[in-house]
């Protein structure tokens, strides 16, 4: 079974319409002008809600092999949650992808497993691959429960769906810890916990369903160091902040199996 690497670029709130407009376009030119193969690795944007029109225009309009989704969707329908957005707005605007859980979503408007399990499959039902972000913080991995911490909020994320449901779908480990600090954690790290994910997902669903699932890697994720992540046997791509607001960067992660190896 492969599994086609994605690599996914989380903006957070970065970028407004204007300025996702110039990215895209200097994106989309930088990865044909260095050949990239879509077959190789899937990329996609995870944009602000007020850039989704402007970037679906440009996906459409120029035919970009560039996927494009939110960073979070409500776990209702439709009704009374003033400033919330729903799945079936996002797959009206033809978003492919939404992230779910960020650990920044989960630290600043305490959302919780059930929280997050709902919108999974709110998602899940409006078409939009959700890409469940899951992962630890310090004091967690300090001691030692990084593993049992992270396969709990796989569960409670993941808890009532099916198993084609789960091969679906997109499961990110980002320890909270090397978000945004210049931290990375080490490629056996990334791998142990990538694995043990995939782990539970077989146990759980079967060897299909474990097979077909992607497992992403985020936290400071770079041009420079996205090789010897992605040559992690459960690592099947990258969920990248920072690094994907430079397009030269960006680029090079989307075209890591182009890269030298270093060492
Ligand atoms: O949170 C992240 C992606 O969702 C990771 O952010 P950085 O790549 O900036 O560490």
């Amino acid at each position: 079974m492969t599994r086609t690497p994605l690599m996914a670029g989380n903006w957070k709130m970065n970028l407004n319409h204007v300025e996702a407009t110039g990215l895209v376009q200097k994106l989309a030119w930088t990865l044909s002008d260095k050949r990239h193969d879509p077959a190789r690795s899937e990329v996609v944007v995870l944009v602000p809600f007020t850039d989704i029109r402007t970037v679906q225009t440009l996906v459409e309009g120029d035919r970009l092999t560039l996927g494009y989704g939110a960073q979070d969707v409500s776990a209702h329908d439709s009704g009374a949650y003033t400033g919330e957005v729903s799945a079936s707005m996002l797959a009206k605007l033809g978003c492919g992808y939404v992230a779910v859980g960020h650990s920044e979503r989960r630290q600043y408007h305490a959302e919780d497993d059930a929280l997050v399990g709902a919108k999974t499959r709110k998602a899940l039902a409006a078409g939009i691959t959700p890409i469940v972000c899951v992962g630890e913080g310090l004091e967690v991995r300090q001691a030692g429960e990084h593993v049992a911490h992270t396969l709990a909020q796989v569960a409670g994320a993941l808890d009532g769906l099916d198993a084609g449901q789960v091969a679906s779908l997109v499961i990110a480990y980002e320890p909270v810890w090397a978000i945004g600090t210049g931290e990375v954690a080490t490629p056996e790290d990334a791998q142990e916990v990538c694995a043990a994910i995939r782990g539970w997902v077989r146990e759980q669903h079967g060897d299909e369903t474990a097979d077909t699932v992607r497992v992403l890697y985020g936290g400071s994720v770079k041009g420079s160091n996205v090789v010897e992540i992605m040559a992690q046997t459960d690592v099947d791509g990258a969920l990248v902040g920072g690094a994907s607001l430079q397009v030269e960067d960006f680029s090079a992660i989307a075209r890591f199996y182009d890269l030298p190896t270093l060492g």
